[in-house]
């Protein structure tokens, strides 16, 4: 039995990943991921300049999953573009590198020095950061999507994806996927956090920023999660692969992300409250269902969610 995934011509030893941002942001904490059982890791969405990030309390753990209000926070562009050239040079996971840039222009700073570099993984262009106070999350504004993409895809050839928001109306599933059908993508990572959520404890908010309001993960967030991947699997290209992000607590979640149509599988909440043996786990579980269903790989059955 396997849990081998292909996205574009990058094939994974498994289909386990880190969501972008938990764990990923300083050197220490991507080595762990380099060296840990996920079949590939993805570095925290970064700007050109370093970022402190909003103030704290800004994650906290919660029953049903977390929510974080980080605000950005990261080491920079140059320090991550020159974690992933010296992580091609071992090229033993095909490293995602994150982009979240604070404007347009940034974005295209940081995409044309990737360009001009030897970097041969793929690019997570991240258009749904829910936390910059001021900013938008980019993908929910349609025309300004088709802008930036058309942007990006006039300079950038290597092979890039996108992170998504949730969305929740079938219309705008539609919209959003005939404007990612016009571009050479070669996957969409689904979901982001669930933006803007508010949890209260006794009377009170329980992060800092932006008046307690913050995106929620973990359990509470499957669902849409889930939704979200399998109407951008069954919407966009067949070459468009999906990676699926949002809910994974368990081998039967990744196995329901794998059913949607995902062909990676990001845990995000569950890997920052378990730590990266969260990965052996997964990987157990998951094949115990498959050894019990009698699937021998995953695209046995990959994609193959019945409906009534
Ligand atoms: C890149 C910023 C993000 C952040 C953040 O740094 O606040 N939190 C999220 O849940 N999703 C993001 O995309």
């Amino acid at each position: 039995m396997n849990l081998e995934s292909k996205i574009y011509d990058r094939t994974f030893a498994n289909c386990l990943m880190n969501a972008s941002g938990v764990k990923c942001m300083t050197f220490d904490e991507l080595e762990v991921l380099r060296t840990a059982e996920n079949g590939s890791f993805i570095t925290k969405s970064c700007t050109l300049q370093p970022r402190e990030g909003n103030p704290s309390p800004r994650y906290i753990d919660l029953k049903l999953g977390s929510i974080n209000s980080m605000g950005l926070p990261n080491l920079g562009f140059d320090f991550y573009l020159d974690y992933v050239l010296n992580e091609n040079n071992r090229n033993n996971k095909n490293v995602f590198f994150s982009l979240a840039g604070l404007s347009l222009e940034e974005n295209m700073e940081m995409l044309k020095q990737i360009q001009n570099s030897d970097f041969k993984g793929l690019v997570e262009l991240n258009l749904s950061c829910p936390n910059i106070p001021g900013k938008p999350q980019t993908a929910y504004d349609f025309d300004r999507t088709k802008v930036v993409l058309e942007e990006v895809f006039s300079l950038y050839k290597k092979p890039l994806g996108v992170k998504l928001p949730p969305y929740f109306d079938m219309v705008h599933f539609e919209m959003m996927a005939e404007i990612l059908n016009k571009f050479p993508l070669k996957f969409v990572t689904c979901i982001n956090s669930i933006g803007n959520a508010l949890f209260i404890d006794n009377e009170t908010v329980v992060i800092k920023p932006k008046g307690g309001f913050g995106g929620i993960g973990g359990a509470y967030v499957k669902p849409t999660a889930l939704a979200n991947v399998r109407m951008f699997y069954k919407l966009l290209r067949n070459d468009i692969a999906i990676i699926g992000c949002g809910g994974v607590e368990n081998g039967r979640d990744v196995f329901e992300h794998l059913l949607c149509g995902a062909s990676m599988v990001q845990v995000g909440t569950q890997l920052m409250k378990e730590g990266t043996d969260v990965f052996h786990r997964l990987i157990l579980e998951l094949k115990e269902i498959m050894q019990t269903k009698g699937y021998k790989n995953i695209e046995d059955f990959r994609g193959s969610l019945k409906e009534l």
